[in-house]
């Protein structure tokens, strides 16, 4: 079937609004891409909001009368009267192809690889981690994630205690696991994010006794991790500074991420109360705080 496409550009803030205006117009499908027309895969660390400069997509079939479509959204307080669009008819295409086609199998560092479930593993005897783009925040092609990741590929990770701090879609335990770690803990606030990680582990070949999720308010106090990764935002990393301190065995590793640059100076004098810290590792507006417990 032929199909015919509404585009909105507008700010983060309304999009998803917008979004919600174009299903209820009955748009089969809606589509958020920034300035530069890259796919929404996941919000940014901690927000649902997207990004200023966004366009809205509503994707309609080619029968649906778009005259009457501008009218109904003429009506938001969002759009109003003459609200700038541009209406397109499209080729017939495989719609849901297209959109799994840009998530790719991604390499970190020498042997992990991040791969969607649709494609063959690059190279099949690497550390290839199986996970789809879902619910919870971690995909991989996040550089919060991705500093985490490549990180993870350099240490040597036989028989480690690993804890994953805000573990999202438990990526970066999954990878630890896979790298060779013996048992992770994941925590994370959200019972979404515990319930994806389970699931990923799962299709990855976990044993659900390597991989133990909890919610801050039962997680165990009495780990004591060789390694411990934390990709949460500079304001939780601030205040759980002693809680994560306190999960880390004496020798034991740390990796901070989800710090913008600018956060950088502020939580390595936090953190360096109880931990030798390396280099401050960057991708793009984010870093990656990395230190050795005293
Ligand atoms: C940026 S995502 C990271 C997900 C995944 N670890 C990754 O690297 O892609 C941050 C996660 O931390 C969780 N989170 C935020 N604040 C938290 C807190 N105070 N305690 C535990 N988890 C938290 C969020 O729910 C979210 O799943």
């Amino acid at each position: 079937m032929p199909w015919i496409q509404i585009r909105i550009n507008t700010t983060g803030e309304q999009a998803e609004t917008i979004g919600d205006h174009l299903t209820e117009t009955g748009a089969v499908s809606v589509t958020f891409v920034d300035a530069q027309d890259t796919p929404v895969f996941e919000p940014l660390p901690g927000e649902t909001r997207l990004w200023g400069d966004t366009d809205v997509i509503g994707l309609y079939d080619a029968i649906t009368d778009m005259k009457l479509i501008v009218n109904l959204l003429e009506a938001q307080p969002e759009l109003g009267p003459g609200f700038t669009h541009k209406v397109e008819a499209l080729e017939d295409k495989d719609w849901e192809r297209e959109w799994m086609d840009n998530f790719k199998p991604m390499q970190f560092g020498k042997r992990l690889w991040i791969c969607p479930s649709w494609h063959e593993a690059p190279e099949p005897e690497a550390v290839n981690v199986l996970l789809d783009p879902g619910l919870a925040f971690g995909t991989g092609t996040h550089p919060t994630t991705a500093l985490c990741l490549e990180w993870l590929d350099s240490l040597d990770m036989s028989e480690s205690q690993v804890v994953d701090f805000g573990c999202g879609s438990g990526i970066l335990a999954v990878a630890a696991l896979k790298l060779g770690a013996k048992h992770c803990v994941g925590i994370d606030i959200d019972p979404q994010a515990l319930t994806a990680s389970r699931d990923n582990a799962g299709r990855n070949g976990i044993e659900e006794s390597r991989f133990e999720l909890f919610l801050p308010k039962d997680q165990p106090t009495d780990v004591q991790a060789d390694v411990l990764i934390a990709n949460i935002l500079a304001g939780p990393l601030r205040e759980l500074a002693p809680v994560i301190a306190s999960l880390v065995k004496p020798g034991g590793k740390l990796a901070l991420s989800g710090l913008l640059l600018e956060q950088n100076e502020e939580l390595r004098e936090i953190y360096s109360q109880w931990f030798d810290l390396d280099d401050t590792a960057t991708m793009e507006d984010w870093c990656r705080i990395t230190g050795v417990k005293r």
